[in-house]
């Protein structure tokens, strides 16, 4: 912009030659006009000027939120050292004295756009990042060598239910359980002291505490990164979901899907925790074995599907007697249940199993053709073990099966019990004997 077409005429051949496209115009007006329509890359402004001077152009442009990124330049024959200044703090570039030498005219219009061109593109890859960190879904945090949080993003604040910002400054000792927080703090220190020699951490499940106090399960995966000091960048990925759908599964693998208490599976696991367990603590371990009487022709009377609502009676019976966490009731296979008392001697597990035959008979469950009762009853085997080292759980499901059986024997509808001792203490016993 210059109020002389001579001026004009030349820069815009001078530009022309250059391969820039140019616009001109002789009042400021017209250049903010043209200005805001275009968005030139930089503009070179006269500053004396009839009407609206090159200053109050300047000042107007960058009042504009369109045209205030546009590069100044300013031309001038005040070139007094306060002309400059104040032509610098309204916002230009640069500031070329009048009359203009067109090389250096050339010179400086390189030199703003070169500038422009690099800043921008820098600028453009910021916002690029910025954009992605704020709406990835996985939450990412950037972690200093001392376990302080120096910057999370949207995600990771969602995530764990924090504001915009809280969670900056903070400790991970705050988000992790001591243990964890412990490791990657070793961790951080081992990679602090030698950069070059850590390797990544990888991806590992962590249990991270939500603001509301809950736990929160999610894959971090944690990379180092030396930028002026060591950092860590974490990813955290939620897989609440996936962990709860593979609990349920896990749990379902451990149910009886009839009666909807422990399958077998699940019970021998637990027997088989609960046998080292009283083997360390030298408690007896007690197993009640229940078997449904005349189940046969309990199904062959009222048919299969009464008979299966009948087990699911017994069930819910048997499972309402397993009261401790080291007690378990389970569906052993057919009409069969079994249960473990751990910590529990011989005749405190036969007063259980009594209360269990019990409650069966006051079920009441009419049993049309039974020879035993006009009710549905059971038949129970107790057997109690101090195990040793070279006994089997087999032999303990042995003697129940055995005691049942008497009782199956003696009539039915009763508990019988056995204390096997612990059959391999009894063989070293007869061994030293001897
Ligand atoms: N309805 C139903 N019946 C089952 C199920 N599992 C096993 N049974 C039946 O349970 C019956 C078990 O019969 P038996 O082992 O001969 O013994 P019982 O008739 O109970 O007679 P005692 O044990 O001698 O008192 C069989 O008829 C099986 O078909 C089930 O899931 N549902």
């Amino acid at each position: 912009m210059d109020d002389a077409p001579e001026n004009l005429s030349a820069l815009r051949k001078l530009m022309v030659q250059q391969g820039y496209q140019t616009f001109v115009a002789t009042s400021g007006e017209r250049a903010l006009k043209i200005a805001r329509r275009v968005h030139p890359d930089l503009i070179l402004l006269d500053v004396m000027m009839p009407g609206m001077d090159g200053f109050e152009t300047c000042r107007q442009l960058k009042s504009h939120v369109a045209t205030q990124g546009i590069p100044v330049i300013f031309m001038s024959a005040r070139t007094e050292t306060e002309d400059v200044v104040a032509g610098f703090d309204i916002g230009a570039v640069d500031y070329i004295s009048k009359p203009l030498r067109m090389a250096e005219v050339c010179a400086r219009v390189r030199t703003q756009l070169h500038i422009r061109s690099k800043s921008e593109t820098q600028e453009e890859q910021a916002e690029r990042l910025r954009t992605i960190v704020n709406n990835m879904a996985e939450g990412l945090l950037i972690i200093e060598a001392d376990g302080r949080i120096q910057f999370t993003n949207p995600a990771c604040d969602k995530y764990l239910g924090y504001q915009e910002n809280e969670l900056a400054g903070r400790a991970i000792s705050e988000l992790l359980n001591p243990l964890v927080a412990q490791e990657y703090l070793d961790y951080f220190e081992r990679y602090a002291a030698a950069p070059e020699t850590a390797h990544s951490h990888g991806t590992r499940e962590v249990i991270i505490r939500h603001r509301n106090g809950s736990s929160v399960c999610m894959d971090l995966t944690l990379t180092p990164m030396y930028l002026r000091q060591p950092l860590f960048i974490g990813l955290l990925h939620d897989i609440t979901h996936h962990k709860q759908s593979e609990d349920a599964l896990q749990r379902a693998a451990m149910v009886d899907p009839l009666t909807k208490i422990a399958n077998r599976r699940h019970f021998d696991t637990f027997l088989e925790k609960e046998w080292q367990r009283s083997m360390r603590s030298g408690l007896p371990l007690s197993l009640v074995v229940l078997d449904v009487d005349h189940f046969k022709l309990y199904n062959d009377t009222l048919g299969h599907p009464a008979g299966d609502a009948c087990l699911q009676q017994v069930a819910q019976a048997i499972a309402s007697h397993a009261l401790r966490p080291t007690d378990l009731a389970a569906r052993y296979g057919g009409e069969e249940f079994v249960l473990l008392f751990a910590e529990t001697d011989g005749d405190s597990a036969y007063l259980l199993a009594e209360s269990i035959r019990a409650h069966v008979e006051s079920l009441q469950i009419p049993h049309p053709r039974s020879t035993t009762s006009a009710w549905l009853t059971v038949s129970i085997g107790v057997a109690t073990i101090k195990p040793h080292q070279l006994d089997n759980t087999e032999s303990l499901f042995v003697a129940a099966d055995r005691a049942m059986y008497v009782a199956k024997e003696g009539g039915r509808n009763q508990v019988q019990a056995t204390q096997t001792g612990s059959a391999a203490m009894e063989a070293v016993k007869a061994l030293v004997m001897r």
